[in-house]
This record gives C-alpha cells, structure tokens and sequence, in this order.
C-alpha cells in the first residue's frame, strides 16, 4: 500500500477533493468548439458542491480558464487551463503568456494557411497551444494526424501532440493533467483529501494514474480503454449524480479502491 493511501485509510478518508474535467464530462460534446453549451444548474450545483468540500473542487480541462470562467459564470472555480498549463487555486493564478511560444505561434499562422484549403477542419489557437479539430470532416483524420506531427517536428522536443476526440492539439510537453492534480494535492484545501477525477478522454488518462496512485476514485464518462476505475455513461447522468451529492446525498461513486 502507497504511504498516501495508508495515511488517507487511517484518517480523513471521507474527505474528498473532487477534480472534474470539462468538455464531454460536465457537457456535451457538440459539433464546434464555441457551441459548447453548459446546463443553467450546473454552476449552481458545483458551487454547492465546492461548499461541502470546503473548496476542494476544480475543474481540470484542455480549455483556457478564461473560457472556463466565461461559460461557469462568475464563481471563478478553482481550475487548471490548457490541460495542466494554467492554474488558479484561490487568488494564485498563474496563465501561460502566448508570447512566450514564438515558434508555436509560426506554426498557428501556417495551420491556419493549411486548413483555409480544407472545409470543415477548425483550428482553435488558445495561445500557448493549438488544436486541429476534425469532427466535422472526418474523411481528413488522418491529414490532420500527419499535419500534426509534421508541425511538431518544426517545434522539437519541447512540444508534444496531445490526441482527443476529434482533435490533435500541439502543446508543450510539460503540460499534463495527472501532473497538475498531483500539485493541487500538495495545496490547500485539496491536501491531506483523497481525489476523485472524473473525465472522459484521452488526455485524462494521466489524470486517472494520478488519482488510482493516491487510493483515490477514477470515473470514465464513455466508453473507450481506459485506466479508470469506475465508469459512468453519459455527461447528463454525472451532472444528475452531483446534483444528489449537492443536495446532501453520498458520494455517488463506489468506495471499491
Ligand atoms: O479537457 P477537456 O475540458 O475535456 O477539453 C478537451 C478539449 O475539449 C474541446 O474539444 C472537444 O469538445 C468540443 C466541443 O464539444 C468538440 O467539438 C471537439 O471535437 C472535442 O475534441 C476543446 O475544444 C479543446 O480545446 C479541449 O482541449
């Protein structure tokens, strides 16, 4: 048994930090990136639930936090941005400077030249990395795969393709959710709690590691291979189970760790 795990199994083993990520988690995936659409109850639910955790909740996504805070209203949750890149526990808040990617930046206007020529692919610049989303012309995956690491090839080794749904993204290779949750577990309020991480894809595989490493709670939303514990079906149904919790049920996942 890991020291972590033995130390949360003797005490404040019922105390959660609970890390959930964002898109085809908390909503739906849809068609393009800026129709992502958040339930009117969702911010109102986490904000309940950041209360009973006595503010042991963040959101961990691929998104910028300032895109988070703009479609989670005005409870500025705790987050971390562009898969590990950002992160704002309380009123520390660090953002990543797209200035200080000169070289992705070059690589940003050359996609987009690329892709001008190709209807249906959407390049989403979020400053310190770049994603090539191919949802709506799925006959161009595996351009996109190749352009991908074409331009990663331009950038070197302090870049790295991050593959989602429907997406390669360029990032900086020291960007990673299990690595993010492992900090805000060093901080308060997230430490000395046992975490849950729930998300859906690719990218929270690390974050997954992170958590079963801790004695915590994995949940997959879908389906898909996956080092996650415990699954759940659809993003509907996780806001449904948080809404129980909020309103003063049990934690809505097993305690099978
Ligand atoms: O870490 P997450 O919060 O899950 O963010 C991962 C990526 O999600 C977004 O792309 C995905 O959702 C889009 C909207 O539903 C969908 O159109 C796309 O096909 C999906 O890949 C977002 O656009 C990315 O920036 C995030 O990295």
């Amino acid at each position: 048994m890991s020291e972590g795990l033995e130390t949360r199994l003797k005490g404040g083993g019922d105390k959660w930090a609970l890390f959930l990520d964002f898109d085809g988690t908390l909503v739906d995936i849809v068609e393009r990136p800026s129709e992502v659409v958040v339930d009117p109850e969702l911010p109102e639910v986490l904000a309940r639930l950041q209360e009973k955790l006595d503010g042991a909740l963040a959101i961990i996504s691929g998104r910028p936090i300032a895109f988070l805070d703009e479609r989670l209203g005005s409870s500025r949750f705790d987050s971390a941005g562009l898969h590990g890149l950002e992160h704002r526990i309380g009123d520390d808040l660090y953002l990543c400077q797209a200035e200080d990617h000169p070289a992705l930046r070059a690589v940003v206007e050359r996609l987009r030249e690329i892709v001008s020529a190709k209807p249906g692919l959407i390049i989403e610049d979020k400053g310190c990395s770049v994603a090539l989303h191919w949802r709506l012309a799925a006959h161009e995956k595996e351009f996109c795969i190749a352009t991908a690491h074409a331009a990663l090839e331009s950038l070197g080794p302090d870049y790295r393709v991050q593959f989602g749904k429907a997406v390669a993204e360029i990032l900086p290779s020291a960007a990673g959710k299990g690595k993010v949750i492992e900090s805000f577990l060093h901080e308060p309020p997230y430490r000395g709690r046992r975490p849950v991480f729930i998300g859906d894809d690719l990218t929270d595989e690390s974050g997954f590691k992170a958590v079963n490493a801790q004695g915590g709670i994995s949940v997959r939303i879908g389906l898909g291979d996956t080092v996650a514990h415990q699954r759940l079906g659809t993003p509907a149904e996780l806001r449904h189970s948080l809404l129980e919790w909020a309103a003063g049920g049990p934690l809505p996942f097993e305690r099978n760790i």
